[in-house]
């Protein structure tokens, strides 16, 4: 999540994380104390030795772009694979937390700034903006085995039917998980929140030096469909070399 511009601000780097454990049915659902509902989702089991597919296909092929293609890549990609435009649904993220499960700690928690006329003469309003966002953690978030993260999103004016993220880490070319969260329906002009239950895949120590080691070389690629079809396009980058570890 990041940016002014689409995405929420990159976060700061994360400290005093521990570990975590969480089981959860999903999807749960609890009340805020805000009113409303909140929305708990662990990640269905996706397939993720579907059929082998590279970013330069998905690229060149006519068509929209669905969730079985993308769960074909094996590596992180280089671009987008679909444009600002194409988010004719105006899906707008406006808030995310993550908190380790365990300790309840929040680690970090950031909103988009409200839209200003200014934005909009320095250029801000461009949508391709902020659909990246780089991440700044300690050693020891690769130590947490489970995190929830809060997202809040505003929908325009039409019905959101199967509303799916689909997010994809990798290590270099190597992919450490898959994640495969269905929001579901999502009614006209509301605003929703949902908790994306991520439990980390085990890592060997090795892999973990290597990350911490090399900053910037963890990505992933978040897709968001409606309908099994791409909408929306994120990245993120990592370093987990932050703070005192
Ligand atoms: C180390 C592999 C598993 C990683 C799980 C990471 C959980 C962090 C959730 C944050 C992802 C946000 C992605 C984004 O901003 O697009």
């Amino acid at each position: 999540m990041s940016g002014a511009k689409g995405r929420i601000d990159p976060p700061v780097a994360a400290e005093n994380v521990s570990s975590a454990g969480h089981s959860s049915a999903a999807p749960a659902r609890e009340r805020k104390p805000s009113g409303g509902v909140l929305k708990r989702l662990k990640s269905r089991r996706s397939q993720v030795d579907s059929r082998p597919v590279t970013e330069d296909h998905l690229r060149t092929q006519v068509g929209h772009i669905t969730p079985e293609e993308v769960l074909g890549l094996r590596v992180a990609t280089r671009g987008y694979l679909c444009k600002p435009e194409d988010n004719i649904f105006n899906i707008d993220f406006i808030r995310f937390k993550i908190r380790d499960l365990e300790t309840e700690t929040v680690l970090f928690e950031i909103a988009k700034p409200p839209h200003t006329e200014e934005d909009e003469e320095n250029g801000e309003g461009d949508m391709s903006a902020g659909r990246f966002v780089r991440y700044q953690f300690t050693a020891a978030f690769l130590q947490l085995r489970t995190v929830g993260a809060t997202v809040e999103f505003t929908v325009g004016t039409r019905p959101l039917n199967s509303f799916r993220m689909i997010e994809r880490h990798y290590f270099r070319d190597h992919l450490l998980k898959s994640f495969d969260f269905d929001f579901g329906f999502c009614i006209p002009n509301s605003r929703n929140t949902c908790e994306h239950i991520y439990e980390f895949p085990q890592l060997s120590e090795s892999l973990v030096c290597q990350m911490v080691e090399h900053p910037y070389e963890t990505r992933s690629d978040s897709f968001y469909f409606v309908d099994n079809r791409l909408v929306m396009h994120n990245k993120a980058d990592y370093a987990y070399n932050g703070g005192r570890h």
